[in-house]
């Protein structure tokens, strides 16, 4: 794949595997999660998430998607507990969506698509940084939330008034004081298993936890996630919609629930 890595049909998800071999690894995200092959698994602890408004920094068009990034030198915003050991912290958050509400998410449940997923990035902080885990096979720790079309969610709305300053690719602004807590659903009853980013480099250092309850959007939130784009000033405008990776095989992988 000569050019970079993008979501069209020339440099798209299935073209990856020309410049990232592991693209057809053993243990590649996202997945379809059977919810009749998983297996409840009463070890699992709940999951714990404390996040701290005041690590959030800024917000960022990267040209695949937006996110919100946190000041890691500290772990005042961490993930324990659930399927790992050790302490996880917070990184960043991003999204994944469609070009209509009827796709956009990259793990599916039964085969159901939902019109986005949240991803909430962590590292292990077995490892100096976040560099450092992010190649590690237990270097990362990702929670995924589906949002589900419904009534306006008001918890976007400071995400979604930054997004007229961050339009294009290489966009960032100042992001401050926000809880990242507030995007998450009530019920924190989760799925997980053991995968990979689902972008290049695609590296298999993440343990997935994707919570069963999604978070509403509407749809007229949705088309504003739409008007964005993957070019840059002065490219031909690309709005950035399908940044989401299709299901991957399994592989054998075993898919654990933390509920009955
Ligand atoms: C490339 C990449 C980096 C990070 C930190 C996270 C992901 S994902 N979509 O797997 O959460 C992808
Ligand atoms: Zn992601």
């Amino acid at each position: 794949m000569a050019d970079h890595w993008g979501y069209d049909k020339h440099n798209g998800p299935d073209k990856w595997g020309e410049s990232y071999p592991i693209a057809n690894g053993s243990r590649q995200s996202p997945i379809d999660i059977k919810s009749s092959t998983t297996t409840y698994d009463e070890k699992l602890t709940p999951l714990k998430l404390k996040y701290d408004p005041s690590t959030s920094l800024d917000i960022q068009n990267n040209g695949h998607s937006f996110q919100v990034s946190f000041v890691d030198d500290q772990n005042s915003s961490t993930l324990t507990g659930g399927p790992v050991t050790g302490t996880f912290r917070l990184k960043q958050f991003h999204f994944h969506w469609g070009s209509a509400d009827d796709k956009g998410s990259e793990h599916t449940v039964n085969g159901k698509c939902y019109p986005a997923e949240l991803h909430l990035v962590h590292w292990n902080t077995k490892y100096p940084s976040f560099k450092d885990a992010v190649d590690k096979p237990d270097g990362l720790a990702v929670v995924g939330v589906f949002l589900k079309i419904g009534a306006d969610n008001p918890k976007l709305q400071k995400i979604l008034d930054a997004m007229d300053a961050i339009k294009s690719k290489g966009k960032q602004t100042p992001f401050p004081n926000f809880d990242p807590s507030v995007l998450l659903p009530s019920s924190l009853d989760y799925w997980t298993y053991l995968g990979s980013l689902t972008t290049p480099p695609l590296l298999e250092s993440v343990t997935w936890i994707v919570c069963k309850q999604s978070i509403s959007v509407s749809s007229a939130q949705m088309k504003r996630f739409r008007s964005l784009l993957f070019s840059g000033d002065g490219e031909k405008a690309c709005c950035m919609v399908n940044n989401y990776r299709p299901p991957q095989p399994l592989k054998g992988r075993v898919v654990r629930a933390s509920f009955k």
